[in-house]
């Protein structure tokens, strides 16, 4: 150790110089050793450089696997591989009959489980698609997922914001029809996350309709608006004529933007769209972010709810409508959508370009709503009248239908006791430990 003290710098940069011809052989020997062993460090250190910026390079290259791999990552879904491939190919099988094969976004909703459903029973090729994301309960979308598993639909976990992915599944099956149900939903939550109705509501909708736009064939797509659009318009029933330039809510905001991006991608390469307006859709497999939903829930768990209330005109009511009356408007929908006129990006003549209201006609007081599901669960509501909060409501919706009902002979056949009924009768199954958890 002394020698290695006595060797240490007393000005920077100096060594003191060597007393003893021992020291200062030792420290040639080491300095010569010290400096081969470096060298070969150096050659090494160079050699593991070189292929790590190699690898870095092919992974960085735009093939589209690569590009595939990385939106992958990024997005946090997996896909990919024979084994996908062959699931997804077996679920867009459609039987003899029918000469349709249908893309569902968002299958793992609540109206797209049931669209998916009903496509399917009837010989339809449908393949889902769902990012599962966390906005409610994921283990109801599972649940969901199973459903559709077993009837034969394969819900791919991928986001419609994934280019690669939506080129890759365009080049698997030449979709006939694109069934757009996936969105960011609710009028309320966009107060809290603003960018998940851009993220999903405008960028996701504009990545799908570009992947459209390049498919070839091109598919038609029908795709899920909102009632919400109307926003503060004050003449009913709603009519599909009406203003929709007041929108109350960053979610009705971005579903009327879709309906101008809509136009603007028929307009240019030739897609043939097709955009529902839906009325407050309610039913089995529900979205519990909806009034109804957690009404029931907090009514079984004797819990208070609050109903909102107009501060000027007292009522607040909704044109509810029952689950399978809105899938019936979707398959005519769907059915009577004329082909899209472009291919390989370009359009070749005019296409069909529509929106229809997809409603009950008849408003409920939402006190109303709660007065039925009182009546069902049999168990009294602990109700709390409460203004109408100005964060994305509106007093009241409305649907005149009679242009849905003449071009796709909508008819909606359900009120919403009888549609509740079934609500309840789902909700106590799904849930078996909520009535026993019950006030009464
Ligand atoms: O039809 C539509 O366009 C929209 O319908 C619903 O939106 P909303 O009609 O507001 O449905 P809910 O959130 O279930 O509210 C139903 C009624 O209950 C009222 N409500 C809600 C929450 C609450 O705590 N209390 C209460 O009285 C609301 O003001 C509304 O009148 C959906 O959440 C939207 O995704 C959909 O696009």
């Amino acid at each position: 150790m002394s020698h290695l003290i006595d060797n240490t710098p007393s000005t920077p940069g100096k060594l003191k110089p060597d007393k003893s011809p021992y020291i200062h052989n030792r420290f040639r020997i080491h300095s010569s050793s010290f400096s081969k062993l470096t060298l070969w460090c150096l050659f090494f250190i160079a050699f593991i450089l070189f292929f790590f910026f190699l690898s870095l390079l092919s992974t960085t290259a735009t093939t589209p696997s690569s590009a595939a791999a990385s939106n992958r990552r990024s997005l946090g879904s997996t896909w990919g591989g024979s084994a996908w491939e062959k699931r997804v190919t077996k679920s867009s099988r459609r039987a003899t009959a029918s000469n349709r094969a249908v893309l569902v976004t968002g299958a793992a909703g609540f109206v797209g489980m049931h669209v998916s459903l009903a496509l399917k029973r009837r010989g339809d090729g449908v393949l889902g698609l769902d990012n599962f994301n966390r906005y409610y309960d994921l283990n109801l979308k599972l649940a969901r997922q199973r459903l559709l598993e077993r009837a034969g639909v394969f819900v791919v976990d991928g986001d419609i914001n994934d280019a690669a992915l939506l080129r890759k599944l365009f080049d698997v099956v030449p979709f006939t029809h694109v069934m757009h149900l996936a969105a960011q939903a609710g009028v309320r939550y966009a107060m809290q996350n603003p960018a998940s109705y851009v993220h999903s509501n405008i960028a996701g909708f504009v990545n799908l309709l570009e992947a459209c736009r390049s498919a070839n064939p091109q598919p038609a797509i029908v795709w899920a608006s909102s009632s919400s659009v109307y926003g503060l318009n004050s003449k009913v029933p709603f009519s599909e004529k009406d203003r929709t330039d007041q929108p109350a809510s960053l979610y009705a905001a971005t579903k009327k933007a879709g309906e101008e991006i809509a136009h603007t991608y028929n307009h240019i390469h030739g897609l043939s769209i097709t955009g529902l307006r839906f009325f407050t859709v309610y039913g089995p497999w529900g979205r519990p972010d909806m009034a109804y939903f957690f009404f029931t829930k907090d009514i079984l768990k004797g819990k208070q709810i609050s109903i909102f209330q107009d501060p000027d005109r007292g009522t607040v009511a909704r044109d509810f409508t029952y689950i399978d009356d809105i899938v019936k408007g979707c398959l005519r929908a769907l059915d009577t959508a004329k082909k899209s006129t472009g291919s390989g990006g370009k359009k070749k003549g005019p296409a069909q370009l529509r929106i229809f209201n997809l409603g009950n006609t008849s408003p409920v007081p939402v006190s109303e709503l709660v007065t039925i599901l009182e009546k069902l669960l049999k168990v009294k509501a602990k109700r709390k009248m409460v203004p109408m909060p100005r964060n994305g409501d509106v007093r009241f919706t409305h649907a005149n239908i009679s242009l849905a009902y003449r071009e796709l002979g909508y008819r909606p056949t359900t009120d919403l006791e009888t549609g509740l009924k079934k609500f309840v009768r789902w909700y106590l199954d799904f849930y078996p430990g909520s009535k026993k958890k019950s006030a009464w």
